[in-house]
């Protein structure tokens, strides 16, 4: 039986990742009181089957990856990677799946905790089934933030629950490698998830529906990132798609997968890394007029235009604008300031970078895909900035000529690439492959953000011998070319 009276809060959050923790945080801290509603572990698909045991399971690969090439060090690293050492620090990253932790920071900062499913109820409700089976009925003064997340999408081949494939959470979570792992899917989480499995001891076979890795990177990334997965002996396969699935053997042991190619690859495991859908199939969409399973489109405040009232936001993966933590938790800062603002009846500041308006996660988004080498990309590609009729230099440069790369790893391989706005003479897009980049990715993302003209990148000079180097390299090669 529904409780007779409603919990009344000026905001509620559904969703207790790290972007609702955000979002409860920031109208906290603005003095609105607001509740949290988590129905799993709080810290979300990020802390538990995402970033933190992914990147726990690849720091091993990637540091060994470098140091078996520095000299001095290869008898050193040349053992295999001691694989329940790497699984136990990759438990440990994942807080062992218990979330005390972050329930103790939701008390301390001041956060009510619910537990359990959320719906929305109609406006400015929300309806909690809790895990003793009642339901805690919770109305808001002024705003209810939607940051449910996102959940693997899986492509519609029948037989799919006889299958048991892998998604990204037991891709994160599995207590040991298989030894053989068909992996289908070329973006972000199918060669991070390759690289790590054939590092910890599996065969991978890695089938990309595209002509390449990556496929919204710049295109030397997924070359490089192919030709280190296939010395690392992966089968990494192009321009093929799963045509059927299914298990065979004793128990079902094997995985059989018929290509459409022809070609039959079998395996232990199958992981489809083949996107993902938002988790708003079953939060009460349909009693706010909206599409349950949809994406939850907003405008850069982060509200949802489509219901009337500027009640309703959504914020992290579920809207779609961006599916990265730091990205999300960028928008849940926003969201918190515009939530406030308007609770206080002020006016919206929503130009272009104003505290109310969530401009760097249409405009330059960073990212780095942890694999042998790094990826790191923010802003613009020279494909989508052609799609978007853009007029760029494309400025590129071999990282492996610095000095700084050689002293780093002497069989250094990798590229950079920027792309300069040809009439407002200032970087909009950066990427660059190579073992060493991730840390690089700040100093683009600043020159973006920062609209720096590029005249002036001239006077940020970059220490020697530094892989920040690349940077002077590049200005040189736009100077002389
Ligand atoms: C394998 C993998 C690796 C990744 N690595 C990185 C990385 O290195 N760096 C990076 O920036 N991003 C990474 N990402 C993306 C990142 O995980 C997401 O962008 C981030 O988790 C989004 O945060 P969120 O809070 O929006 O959603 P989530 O983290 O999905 O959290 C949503 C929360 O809402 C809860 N919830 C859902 N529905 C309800 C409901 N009805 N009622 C109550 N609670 C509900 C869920 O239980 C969950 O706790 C990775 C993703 C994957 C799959
Ligand atoms: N290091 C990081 O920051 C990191 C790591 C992992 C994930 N992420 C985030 O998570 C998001 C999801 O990653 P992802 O790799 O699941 O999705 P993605 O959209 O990046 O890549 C999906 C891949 O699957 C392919 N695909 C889709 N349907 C298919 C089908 N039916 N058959 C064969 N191939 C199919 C696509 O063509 C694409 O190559 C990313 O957009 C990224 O933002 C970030």
């Amino acid at each position: 039986m529904p409780t007779e009276h409603p919990h009344t809060y000026d905001v509620i959050v559904i969703g207790a990742g790290p972007v609702g923790e955000n979002v409860a945080d920031r109208t906290t801290a603005a003095g609105l009181s607001t509740v949290l509603v988590e129905s799993e572990l709080a810290g979300g698909e990020c802390s538990y089957w995402a970033c933190e045991p992914s990147k726990a399971l690849l720091r091993p690969v990637l540091l060994r990856a470098d140091a078996a090439h520095v000299p001095g060090l290869e008898a050193a690293v040349g053992q295999p990677l001691d694989v329940e050492a790497v699984l136990a620090h990759r438990n440990r990253m994942s807080a062992d799946w218990n979330d005390d932790g972050q329930v103790e920071w939701i008390k301390s900062a001041g956060i009510d905790l619910v537990r359990g499913h959320g719906r929305l109820a109609g406006e400015r409700e929300v309806s909690v089934s809790t895990p003793e089976g009642e339901t805690v009925r919770l109305r808001a003064r002024h705003a209810v933030a939607v940051c449910t997340g996102s959940s693997a999408a899986l492509p519609p081949l029948p037989g799919m629950t006889e299958l048991r494939p892998w998604t990204s959470r037991e891709a994160t979570s599995a207590k040991r490698p298989p030894q053989r792992l068909i992996i289908v899917g070329a973006g972000v989480v199918g060669v991070e998830m390759a690289t790590a499995w054939q590092a910890l001891g599996s065969r991978v076979t890695l089938l990309a529906r595209e002509h390449g890795l990556l496929p919204r990177h710049e295109p030397f990334a997924g070359e490089l990132v192919t030709e280190r997965l296939r010395e690392a002996g992966a089968d990494v396969r192009f321009d093929v798609s799963v045509v059927t699935a299914h298990r065979t053997g004793d128990g079902g042991d094997e995985v059989r997968v018929t290509l459409s190619d022809g070609e039959v690859v079998t395996a232990d495991d199958i992981l489809f890394a083949t996107g993902r859908s938002p988790r708003s199939q079953d939060i009460g969409l349909d009693t706010v007029g909206l599409q349950p399973g949809d994406w939850l489109a907003t405008d850069d405040s982060l509200t949802v235009t489509a219901v009337p009232g500027t009640w309703l936001y959504a914020v992290g993966d579920v809207n779609r604008r961006a599916l990265f933590t730091h990205q999300g938790k960028y928008q849940a800062r926003v969201a918190g300031a515009v939530i406030a603002a308007r609770a206080r009846g002020e006016r919206l500041d929503t130009g272009r970078w104003s505290p109310h308006s969530s401009t760097a996660d249409v405009e330059a988004v960073p990212g780095v895909v942890f694999t042998d080498p790094e990826i790191a990309s923010v802003g613009l590609t020279v494909r989508e900035a052609a799609r978007a009729g853009r007029d760029v230099e494309v400025v590129d440069y071999d990282i492996g000529h610095l000095a700084g790369a050689v002293q780093y790893r002497p069989d250094y391989r990798g590229r950079a690439r920027v792309l300069v706005d040809r009439e407002r003479q200032v970087v909009v897009g950066a990427t660059f492959a190579g073992p060493g980049v991730a840390e690089l990715l700040y100093s683009a993302t600043v020159a973006i953000t920062g609209e720096v003209p590029v005249e002036r990148l001239w006077h940020a000079v970059p220490a020697f011998p530094t892989i920040s180097e690349v940077w002077l390299r590049l200005l040189e090669t736009r100077r002389d070319s």
